[in-house]
């Protein structure tokens, strides 16, 4: 077996930047234009082509769909020119993670992609994932899906020294939270109540900038396991539950060969060995700066990138002339 850091190569680490900075330019475009699906597409299009411009044997586990609702970056789609000849490498994705926010021009949407060593990554269904984040530091364990949201928010503040009501946590703006941010405010906690977005959201509690604490609630199944694969690579702890609304989701379960409908997903087997992680901001947000267009054609893009097995994190700051080929 070839050793997963000889798989990643560390040509590989910036060669992702590359990646998501070519989907996120492209997405940058349609930021603020009200239309959701233009916005993927772009974003969809140019990081398929960008993938497909390096020499590996990569395939999408997470990515845009099963293969029947998917165009491209579709799950099981073959994506790097090296197919059969270089070690395999699985990979998730969201060319976009935030549609809605680009269409309205909100916070905090990126072009983010995790890789991974085959059969390291957890070939999440799209489905809903309750998630349960803190930040490095603290003791493993402290929180848990298992326990109340109180009982976690008491735990965290006790080891932090501070109130509960000192406690912040993020938590995504819908309906189906009503019941969490009742037990949050009865607390006294402050809330963070994003639009949309929740693998920034999820990253912002190891980001002590950001204040957030504690990420809490139920958001997709693939942005759980690349926010899973950020913090493997920078430290805090994790937990997700996948959440089955249908037999049509649970038959989805069965496809991806998810037998134990009720399991708590830990960190490492959200992401297993070394793996990469890379995002681009495509608006501005608490983790990336958004795509800038300035006036003598050049771009700006901010983006990082993260790789488990050393901990090395990367900020990387892009300029790119327009009307060049490549970038
Ligand atoms: O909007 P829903 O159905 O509550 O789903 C939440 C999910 O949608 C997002 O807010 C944005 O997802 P998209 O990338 O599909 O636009 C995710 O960050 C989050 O996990
Ligand atoms: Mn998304």
């Amino acid at each position: 077996m070839v050793q997963a850091s000889k798989a990643l190569d560390r040509v590989l680490v910036l060669e992702m930047v590359r990646v998501t900075e070519a989907a996120a330019i492209a997405a940058s475009t349609l930021v603020g234009r009200g239309d959701e699906k233009a916005a993927d597409a772009a974003a969809v299009e140019a990081m398929r082509a960008a993938f497909n411009g390096l020499a590996f044997d990569g395939t999408v586990v997470i990515g845009e769909g099963e293969r029947d609702e998917a165009p491209m970056l579709f799950i099981g789609e073959k994506v790097g020119s090296a197919q059969g000849a270089g070690p395999k490498i699985d990979i998730a994705l969201d060319p976009l993670e935030g549609t809605t926010i680009t269409a309205k021009a909100g916070p905090n949407a990126l072009a983010v992609l995790a890789i991974a060593e085959e059969g390291c990554l957890l070939n999440a269904p799209d489905v809903y994932m309750d998630k349960l984040a803190i930040g490095p530091g603290y003791e493993p364990g402290l929180v848990s899906l298992e326990q109340s949201p109180s009982d976690n928010v008491r735990a965290l503040a006790a080891a932090k020294g501070v109130k509960p009501s000192e406690i912040i946590a993020c938590v995504l703006d819908r309906p189906r939270h009503e019941k969490l941010i009742a037990e949050l405010r009865s607390l006294g906690c402050g809330i963070v109540l994003i639009p949309d977005g929740d693998v920034a959201g999820v990253i912002a509690v190891t980001d002590p900038e950001t204040t957030i604490d504690i990420y809490m609630g139920q958001g997709g199944a693939p942005e759980g396991v690349l926010a899973a694969a950020a913090l493997r690579c920078v430290g805090g702890q994790f937990q997700g539950r996948l959440l089955f609304r249908n037999d049509d989701e649970r038959a989805r379960a069965a496809r991806w060969g998810v037998n134990d409908l009720d399991h708590i997903y830990q960190l490492d087997e959200l992401v297993k060995g070394d793996a990469i992680f890379a995002a681009t901001g495509v608006t501005d947000g608490s983790l990336l700066k958004g795509v800038k267009r300035h006036k003598n054609g050049y771009l700006t893009t901010e983006s990082v990138v993260m790789r488990a097995s050393s901990g090395t994190v990367r900020w990387v700051k892009g300029e790119h002339r327009t009307g060049k080929s490549d970038i």
